[in-house]
């Protein structure tokens, strides 16, 4: 297929389109580097660089011309948390009025298929783990209220306009794959923040909460490998079917405190890694466990890369060979 990737530049995005190249696909990667490096496009892919807002249509075609794409995997997004409670206006337009604009220029050119990147933050603080597409949806931050608006605006594109869309709602995804992987100017993710550390990038972890309902009093979260995510989207891609949009949670499915985090990277890097206790950050639910059930069902996805200890590795043998590529070790 001959697909358009927004966001390539970045993470996922990046190790995503290595995986669509591996297996044959023709990538274009569309990305402003608001946040991703122009050196994460994978070799082989041509290279846009525009926001998806103001690019997309020109870069998708023209109205009743010939599709040029047989479809979009949409990573672009500002994704921190943190900084969408402080400044949501960059989430509404960055996130929503950038992907409707998307979903227009998708619509006129009859571009085919969507894989888009929603989030685990579109449920909020669940009432029962682990979470399933059906819980409910209480997203507690603008990121997560940003991504269950277009969930919405996919679904409504599919059923009037045929589209064959899939939104994967990833929980924590990490890990490394082929010289792709997280190097973010700005880091606020557990793993790459811990082993940071470990590089001598950083002076210690803060950990965020220590009297959570949990067993050691951290959060819990599920890790999954950014290889089985890629993995999921190229199953996303051949099994839509036009009109329909599904929703499927990405997780391994088992959960790790943030301490037992700190652990599996002193084990695989050898050495000690020193961590302060900080108060909670506001907006963090204790603990997110997703059922795959439904992507194993229906998709035919299994991960295969769940052992947190196989996963911090191969992030550690990305970070280590950033060198001084890393944007941590340049500040
Ligand atoms: N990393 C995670 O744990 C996680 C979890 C759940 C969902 N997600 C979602 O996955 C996607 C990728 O996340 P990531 O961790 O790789 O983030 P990232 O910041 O590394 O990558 C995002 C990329 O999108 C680009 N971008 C942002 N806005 C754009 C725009 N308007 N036009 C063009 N390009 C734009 C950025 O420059 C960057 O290269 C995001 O949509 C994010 O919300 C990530
Ligand atoms: O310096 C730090 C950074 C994080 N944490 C803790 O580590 C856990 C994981 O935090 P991350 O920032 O790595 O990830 P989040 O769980 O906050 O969020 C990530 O996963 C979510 C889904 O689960 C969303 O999709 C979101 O976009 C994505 O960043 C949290 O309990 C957090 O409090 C610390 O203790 N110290």
């Amino acid at each position: 297929m001959r697909l358009l990737v927004t966001g390539g530049a970045g993470y996922v995005g990046s190790v995503c389109s290595t995986v669509l190249l591996e297996h044959g696909h023709d990538v274009v990667v569309l990305d402003d580097l608001s946040t991703g490096n122009a050196d994460a496009v994978p070799e082989g892919a041509e290279f846009v660089e525009g926001d998806i807002a103001t690019t997309a249509a020109e870069v998708l075609g023209v109205e009743g011309g010939t599709p040029r794409f047989d479809g979009v995997l949409h990573f672009g997004a500002q994704s921190l948390v943190g900084e969408s409670v402080e400044s949501p206006e960059k989430y509404w337009q960055g996130n929503v009025v950038a992907t409707l604009a998307l979903l227009e220029a998708m619509r006129l050119t009859k571009t085919p298929r969507l894989v888009f990147s929603s989030t685990a933050a579109t449920y909020g603080e669940p009432d029962q783990v682990p979470i399933t597409e059906d819980s409910p949806t209480r997203p507690t931050n603008p990121y997560g209220a940003s991504k269950l608006a277009i969930d919405h605006a996919i679904s409504s594109y599919a059923h009037a306009h045929r589209l064959a869309a899939t939104s994967l709602r990833y929980f924590n995804v990490a890990g490394a794959y082929r010289g792709a992987g997280e190097n973010r100017v700005v880091e606020t993710h557990l793993i790459p923040l811990v082993l940071q550390v470990a590089l001598g990038q950083r002076e210690q972890i803060s950990v965020f909460g220590t009297d959570w309902p949990t067993k050691d009093g951290t959060p819990i979260r599920d890790y999954i490998h950014v290889k089985d995510l890629a993995d999921a989207h190229l199953l996303a891609l051949t099994k839509s079917e036009p009109g329909t949009h599904r929703i499927y949670n990405l997780g391994s499915g088992e959960g790790f405190s943030v301490r037992e985090v700190i652990s599996a990277c002193e084990r695989i890097t050898g050495l000690p890694i020193k961590s302060v206790d900080a108060p909670r950050r506001p907006g963090d639910p204790a603990v997110l466990i997703a059922s795959s059930r439904r992507a194993m069902d229906e998709l035919g996805w299994s991960p295969r890369h769940t052992d947190l200890d196989e996963i911090v590795a191969d992030a550690w043998e990305y970070m280590r060979g950033l060198g001084g590529r890393a944007h941590a070790a340049q500040r």
